[in-house]
């Protein structure tokens, strides 16, 4: 019994971890690929620690529902928002860049762009550019030390720039698909 098992046991873990080797060397070149066609840059999980100081706490600028987003400053100086990918919600290499894909091709004045990202290990990060004030949550409801001033001119462009941004990402928003209520709002 253990005579027929093993051989078919070691078949099997060679099988796999040749499987998993295709992948990553596959990956790599679909990322090499994709950062040149898309002009997304690769990092290294070394040059995003040393930008964030390590992950440094104090860096944390937010979080959200997939990931943990740190200020960094690249050694050109420019700052950029990287968001750590949580391990619940770290997908494969090939849904992470299919993700990347996608992301990369939303280029528009009202919505964050992608910057890079990496792929090293487990990790899973992304690399965007970086805006200098808060949340308009934490703007709105005042959990900054030093709220913007909101005028109604400010209002107004932010709210214009929210639907600029919300028109280019669902095309198909239409003036006779805005149904206004009784209330006009
Ligand atoms: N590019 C950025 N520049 C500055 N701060 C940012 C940037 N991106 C995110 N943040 C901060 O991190 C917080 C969380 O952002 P994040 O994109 O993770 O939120 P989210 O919309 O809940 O995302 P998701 O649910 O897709 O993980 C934001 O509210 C903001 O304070």
């Amino acid at each position: 019994m253990s005579w027929c098992c093993l051989p078919r046991a070691k078949k099997q873990q060679h099988n796999l971890y040749s499987h998993k080797q295709q992948e990553i060397l596959h990956s790599n070149t679909s990322i090499s690929g994709i950062s040149a066609e898309k002009n997304i840059r690769l990092f290294s999980y070394a040059q995003l620690r040393s930008a964030t100081d390590n992950f440094n706490h104090n860096n944390k600028v937010g979080r959200g529902g997939f990931g943990t987003v740190y200020k960094g400053t690249l050694p050109n100086k420019q700052d950029v928002a990287v968001k750590v990918l949580f391990a619940e919600s770290r997908q494969g290499i090939r849904e992470f860049l299919i993700e990347i894909d996608v992301i990369s091709n939303v280029k528009h004045p009202n919505l964050v762009e992608l910057i890079g990202c990496c792929v090293e290990a487990d990790n899973r990060i992304l690399v965007y550019e970086c805006l200098e004030n808060s949340s308009l949550d934490r703007a709105l409801l005042g959990s900054t030390s030093d709220p913007p001033n909101f005028t109604w001119s400010v209002r107004s462009s932010i709210c214009i720039g929210v639907a600029r941004g919300l028109a280019y990402l669902h095309e198909d928003i239409k003036l006779y698909s805005i149904i206004l209520n009784v209330e006009l709002v």
